[in-house]
């Protein structure tokens, strides 16, 4: 829809019940931007509710069957809903500790077959594919099991405890060599670690903004309001591998390694709040961290599962729960511009991107990209003129025939999952092994250097296959 041209410069009248109304300039601006106020609302509410509501397709004869290992809370948003627009893919079965829960759950999500424990499911032949959303400390027994059971697997994040569990499951003689990113050989078995945000075309279209050899500094926040979680959620219990950096923070560490194109060089700073007195102490409540990279630049993160503050009058407010949208921001470094034009004079420029709420884009996203411009003189630096451009951006869909606006981050996930299980390149975005290796090797040094203890290694002994690793550096 396209607003009406309302440049005018004279005031205009109009006339209602016999008055006439004066009309400035200012009133029009006011009234465009109340009208493209509403219409941004009205398609913000339109793509939200299709995306909550997809058109069921057809199933294929050789769709994917996929189980659930857990009735857990984040499988409707992540795996079940993807799964009804994907012709590739049916969601068969639900497994979880207590039948009645899973019989409850899978009523309520219409999935047919229920199992009775999570190896009943793997041992299910008609299973082809297995969702594992459990807490962190089980992630690698399961996709491991997973494995062993002739599965693909759909790992939640972080995949798993630390660097060491992640090395010996993505370097796993069953899974597709881990170093090779799309189109895998058939005889292997695919594992994803389900970064989602990844494979968001905003995503896509905020790294290509950038220009990593020059990023100077990058932040990536992400802060849940004090009060939303319970005190025994998974999140909070470091037998499970819970912790901070290892939920929120992992998105966070993920901006940074992607933002840069590379692994940091060293972790220079990290701070964790642990959880209040009488709650578990090993446990970050929130998490601070500051990494340098190879170009020189730096990257911080600031993780909260219990922000408060930031409003006005601070001595009455700071205990306020505080909401605020996960962001990433990219300042690169000056860049110098010689102007023939201008006699004596240079132009310097600073780029700015910043990615509002990069996390859930599906939902909503901006992306800004600031532009600050000084003109100043080359002898001594002193500024004739500065000013300052903005351009916003927002990308719902790949601009080729991958997706559609109503997608999910999970949507476009499952897609290029299915698209590496059947050997398809697809948009091309794809996380091998060896990235959520490095993955965790960050998320371990953080936790290193603030002290703190590494998340624990599963109990679990993959007795097949151990010490068939395959060892690179
Ligand atoms: N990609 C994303 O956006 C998100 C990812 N996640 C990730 O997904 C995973 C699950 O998170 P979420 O759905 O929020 O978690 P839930 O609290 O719903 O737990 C998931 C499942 O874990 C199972 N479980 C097994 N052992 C235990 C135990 N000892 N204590 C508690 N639960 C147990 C339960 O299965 P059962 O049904 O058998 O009882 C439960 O259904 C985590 O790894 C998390 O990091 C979470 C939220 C968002
Ligand atoms: O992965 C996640 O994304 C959404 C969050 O609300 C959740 O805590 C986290 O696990």
């Amino acid at each position: 829809m396209s607003l009406p041209d309302v440049s005018i410069t004279e005031p205009i009248s109009l006339h209602r019940t016999g008055e006439p109304i004066r009309l400035t300039d200012l009133d029009l601006q006011a009234a465009q931007a109340a009208q493209a106020l509403m219409i941004s609302f009205a398609q913000w509410a339109n793509r939200n509710w299709r995306s909550l509501r997809p058109v069921e397709s057809a199933k294929k004869p050789d769709a994917l069957r996929l189980g659930l290992l857990g009735a857990s809370k984040i499988a409707p948003f992540a795996a079940i809903l993807p799964a009804k627009s994907h012709p590739e893919v049916i969601v068969a079965a639900v497994a979880a500790r207590d039948p009645e829960r899973a019989q409850a759950y899978a009523k309520l999500h219409g999935i047919p077959i229920v199992h009775l424990s999570y190896q009943a499911l793997l041992d299910d032949s008609a299973i082809d594919v297995v969702y594992v959303a459990l807490p962190i400390s089980l992630h690698y027994e399961w996709a491991m099991k997973a494995l062993k059971a002739g599965k693909h697997v759909l790992l939640e994040k972080p995949s798993t405890s630390n660097a060491s569990e992640a090395r010996t499951l993505f370097r796993n003689p069953l899974v597709a060599d881990s170093a090779e990113t799309i189109v895998h050989d058939k005889a292997s078995l695919v594992i994803l670690d389900a970064v989602h945000v990844r494979f968001h075309p905003a995503w896509q279209k905020f790294l290509s903004l950038i220009d990593s050899s020059t990023i100077a500094e990058a932040i990536s926040t992400h802060h849940l309001p004090k009060g939303s979680l319970p005190d025994d959620d998974i999140r909070f219990q470091y037998a499970l591998s819970g912790g901070c950096l290892m939920d929120f923070g992992s998105y966070n560490v993920q901006t940074l390694r992607q933002v840069f194109g590379a692994e940091p060089i060293e972790c220079v700073e990290a701070n964790a709040r642990r959880m209040p007195a009488g709650l578990d102490k090993n446990i970050d409540q929130a998490f601070a961290a500051t990494w340098r990279f190879p170009n020189g630049g730096s990257g911080s993160i600031v993780s909260d599962f219990a922000a408060t503050g930031g409003y006005p009058l601070q001595w009455l407010t700071k205990g306020l729960p505080a909401f605020k949208l996960p962001m990433c921001s990219v300042r690169h470094r000056e860049k110098i511009i010689q102007r023939p034009d201008l006699q004596d004079m240079e132009e310097a420029i600073t780029k700015t991107v910043i990615f509002w709420n990069f996390t859930f884009a599906s939902i909503w996203h901006r992306i800004d990209v600031v532009e600050e411009h000084f003109l100043r003189h080359t002898a001594d630096g002193r500024i004739h003129r500065k000013w300052v451009d903005k351009e916003y951006f927002k990308q719902y869909k790949y601009t080729d025939s991958h997706g559609d606006d109503t997608w999910t981050t999970y949507r476009y996930q499952l897609e290029q999952f299915v698209n590496q299980v059947r050997g398809r390149r697809g948009s091309g975005v794809w996380i091998d092994g060896e990235d959520s290796i490095r993955q965790m090797e960050m998320i371990d040094q953080a936790y290193q250097k603030a002290g703190m203890l590494l998340r624990p290694s599963s109990s679990y002994k993959d007795d097949q296959h151990e010490g068939e690793s395959i060892v690179r550096s």
